[in-house]
């Protein structure tokens, strides 16, 4: 510890601001990560994470302030091979190159001096080199596209640690991880640590800064707020700094993850019959009432997803039917989902959910224009009243209706694609994973419109595995290769249900009788309950 102090900090960064027109997004803030550091950045959504990161790996050019990497003034802003050579940022979203084999994508625009061309068999034997080197166990020749999550994170922290980076940026690394998949990812984080690599971590999910950093720094409002080790500070004064509220004030936050079930249960309102697709999952009846939040959850592969990007008409079943209030529904069609009355919330908010170059109000209305004026015309004053009521109840931190929504952060993009769904009043709303990126507090407040939704009368389905976003089901329905394995009223514990993702002990303690059935038959089980 004494020698990380001595050492000069892997980052420094003082007196930062940067503006985005109107909006001040960092307002004189600073950062230090030590050498072999592990360092949390947290805040709510719009708190000027991003816009940090931004700045310390080269694409933004702060208004004001400095970075230092290990003593040495940041290179120019511009000179992207320089700042490569300091700092990289492994993103959500895949910076590789899918059709190209792993070796290509590391030795991408890297020629030798003096290369004219380049020698296969000498590209794939320096890439299992470097891989090597990092004890990263990733076949050379496999295309990027077919390697596992973690897998394709490996390769490119290797990618950065090979152009001499020290500094590894980490946005949020394990949205799309499972259970083995974040312990792997972990374990080969810590054994760089211990070589001095330092690595600064964005993320939304508090418990895993207390697995994995020893140091925080929490930003509100584009100010930096405080930095502590993170032994020393518990999870409610954490919670506390990044929303500015006393713990009493604070009690929203955790509302709605515990409800009582005294709400009223109704008709059936989404029914699938034998729905299948093969090679995702097998043969499901699934029955949702009004009033009732299920959820379907499983980890990645699982079919979860595929069966509510179905239900969303995003995807054509191989067989089976969907049926919305007594009517079929023509599968894989996203307007006949919408007529019918499905809302979705797509986990992919980039590629399904916004149109960037256009506002948040004309965003929010997308699926309603119908109803802002008359004769197919959209009054602007109605797109704006509309999209007003949206931006107060979701609290959606914008400048007004009118800002493009490439101007939101990642967390208010995701809350105007919730938004979207719930304008035509949908009588299911099927969310995959909602909250992903979405910031502690107004994850329960999206998970409370959820829960409102239902509470309206409409049937809701959460796909997810995520355990708060589950929290709030009536019912989780859990999916191993394809197959409901498990199905639990609320009231489940933690564990119990991250077993049956991982598919470990398929047993059913809510339903009456064995679990062995098939998917199918655990659906029609649950139409008697
Ligand atoms: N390109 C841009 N144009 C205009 N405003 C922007 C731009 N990028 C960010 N902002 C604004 O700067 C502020 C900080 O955004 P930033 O993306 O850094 O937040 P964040 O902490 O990363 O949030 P999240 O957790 O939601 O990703 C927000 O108010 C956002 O609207």
């Amino acid at each position: 510890m004494t020698e990380q102090l001595e050492r000069p900090p892997a980052v420094r960064a003082e007196g930062v601001v940067k503006r985005f027109g109107p909006t001040l997004a960092l307002d004189d803030v600073g950062l230090t990560v030590r050498p072999g550091e592990s360092h949390a950045l947290v805040g709510r959504n719009g708190a000027g994470k991003s816009t940090l990161v931004n700045v310390l790996t080269g694409l933004h050019k702060p208004d004001a302030g400095t970075v230092r990497f290990h003593g040495e003034p940041a290179p120019d802003y511009g000179d992207m091979a320089a700042w490569q050579s300091k700092v990289a940022c492994v993103y959500q979203k895949s910076m590789v190159v899918p059709e190209l084999t792993v070796a290509e994508n590391l030795f991408l625009n890297r020629f030798e001096p003096g290369e004219r061309y380049i020698r296969w068999s000498r590209l794939r034997q320096k890439a299992r080199e470097l891989l090597a080197s990092y004890g990263v166990d990733v076949d050379p020749s496999a295309r990027a596209k077919d390697l596992a999550v973690e897998q394709r994170q490996f390769v490119e922290i290797a990618k950065a640690l090979s152009f001499g980076a020290k500094l590894i940026i980490l946005d949020e690394p394990t949205a799309q991880l499972d259970a083995r998949g974040i312990q792997r990812l972990y374990a080969k984080l810590r054994e760089l640590q211990a070589q001095g690599v330092a690595f600064l971590y964005i993320s939304h999910h508090l418990q895993e800064v207390y697995d994995l950093c020893t140091t925080v720094t929490v930003y509100r409002d584009a100010r930096h707020v405080l930095t502590e080790q993170v032994a020393d500070l518990s999870k409610a004064d954490l919670v506390e700094a990044m929303t500015g509220e006393g713990k009493g004030g604070a009690s929203s936050w955790h509302a709605v993850s515990v409800h009582g079930s005294d709400h009223a249960v109704g008709e059936t309102v989404l029914r699938t019959e034998q729905l299948a697709l093969e090679g995702e999952f097998d043969p499901i009846d699934l029955s949702v009432r009004s009033g009732e939040v299920v959820g379907l959850a499983g980890a990645t592969a699982s079919g979860n997803t595929a069966l509510g990007e179905v239900l969303a008409g995003m995807r054509s079943p191989t067989s089976g039917a969907v049926n919305v209030a007594g009517r079929d529904v023509r599968t894989g069609s996203v307007p006949h989902a919408l007529d019918a009355g499905i809302g979705y919330i797509p986990e992919d908010r980039h590629r399904q959910g916004l149109v960037l170059g256009r506002s948040v109000a004309e965003n929010a209305t997308l699926t309603v224009a119908d109803q802002l004026g008359p004769w197919g015309t959209v009054l602007p004053s109605r797109t704006r009243e509309f999209a007003a009521g949206m931006i107060a109840s979701l609290d959606i931190k914008t400048r007004g209706p009118e800002q493009l929504v490439n101007g939101l952060s990642g967390g208010n993009q995701q809350k105007v694609v919730v938004a979207r769904a719930l304008a035509r009043d949908p009588k299911v709303l099927v969310a995959l994973r909602p909250t992903a990126g979405v910031d502690i507090k107004s994850k329960d407040a999206l998970l409370g419109v959820v829960r409102r939704v239902a509470g309206e009368g409409s049937a809701a389905v959460i796909v997810s595995d995520e355990l708060d976003d589950l929290r709030v089901c009536d019912r989780v329905l859990v999916l191993f290769h394809g197959r409901v394995v498990a199905s639990y009223d609320s009231g489940w514990s933690d564990r119990e249900l991250v077993a049956a993702m991982e598919g470990v002990g398929e047993t059913t303690p809510s339903a009456d009788g064995g679990q062995e059935g098939t998917a199918g038959t655990s659906g029609n089980k649950e139409q008697t309950s």
